[in-house]
């Protein structure tokens, strides 16, 4: 049996400041350092030992992973990191407040950009200051790959790219792997090891620094997952959302 864990970085400034994110560098706030804190010594305390990590090239999951592997005495393990595992990227929205932006647009257009499977949020202009394409980590996107907005669908696409390319080779090896990334990023891995249909994954909000374990078969087909809370196991569904 295969053990790999995912884990949605700590709350984001952003999070905190609800605003859309996307592929904008935030850092993690206060509550966002302790929850990362708190799922390192989880982990450690369930005896769980990782060979490999990977993470996205933004800081508040590159800093949850760095947090979780010094609590694990595990720093010096080799991590990965990808653009692939960015958060979706928010397009136009990307600053914006969520609420103020809901009173504009309306409730149920705010829900359909941040929850729809197909539907993109508006894209950013290429002349647009938040367009980050010059950025020197995105540096090996070759020309028209730096996103302009995505759905779900779309950052599904290179989340399994990378996921078949990269990180299946490694766990076939028998490799113990952590994959920090993001709220969009581990909905569309889950939607995929879970074959969760488009209208089952609307309502699937993964948990700020709570580490989400699969346990896979050797065809790395899912047996069971859980969330790992503060008193061992917690049976699925019952960590709430925090977003
Ligand atoms: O702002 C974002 O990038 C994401 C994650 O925080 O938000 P949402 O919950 O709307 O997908």
């Amino acid at each position: 049996m295969i053990k790999m864990v995912l884990i949605r970085h700590g709350q984001s400034i952003w999070n905190l400041e609800n605003r859309f994110t996307g592929w904008t560098d935030v850092d993690l706030s206060e509550q966002g350092l302790r929850e990362a804190r708190q799922a390192g010594r989880i982990l450690a305390k369930n005896g769980f030992v990782f060979d490999r990590a990977y993470t996205s090239v933004l800081k508040r999951a590159i800093r949850t992973l760095w947090i979780i592997l010094d609590e694990m005495n595990l720093m010096w393990i080799p991590v990965a990191k990808s653009w692939m595992l960015n958060e979706r990227h928010y397009g136009a929205l990307q600053g914006l407040n969520k609420a103020e932006t809901a009173a504009q647009y309306g409730e149920e257009q705010v829900q359909l950009w941040r929850r729809s499977v197909s539907v993109r949020p508006p894209q950013l202009d290429m002349k647009d200051d938040r367009y980050e394409a010059a950025d020197p980590r995105y540096k090996d996107l070759k020309e028209g790959e730096f996103p302009l907005t995505e759905n779900l669908e779309d950052t599904e696409e290179r989340v399994l790219k990378y996921w078949h390319e990269t990180i299946v080779p490694v766990l076939r090896e028998g490799q113990r792997v952590i994959i920090s990334a993001h709220g969009n990023t581990l909905r569309a891995l889950v939607k995929y090891l879970d074959n969760i249909p488009a209208d089952g994954i609307v309502g699937l909000n993964i948990p700020t620094g709570v580490p989400l374990v699969y346990e896979l078969d050797e065809d790395l087909r899912p047996i069971r997952h859980y969330y790992l809370g503060i008193d061992g196991e917690l049976p699925e569904g019952t960590v709430s959302a925090s977003l």
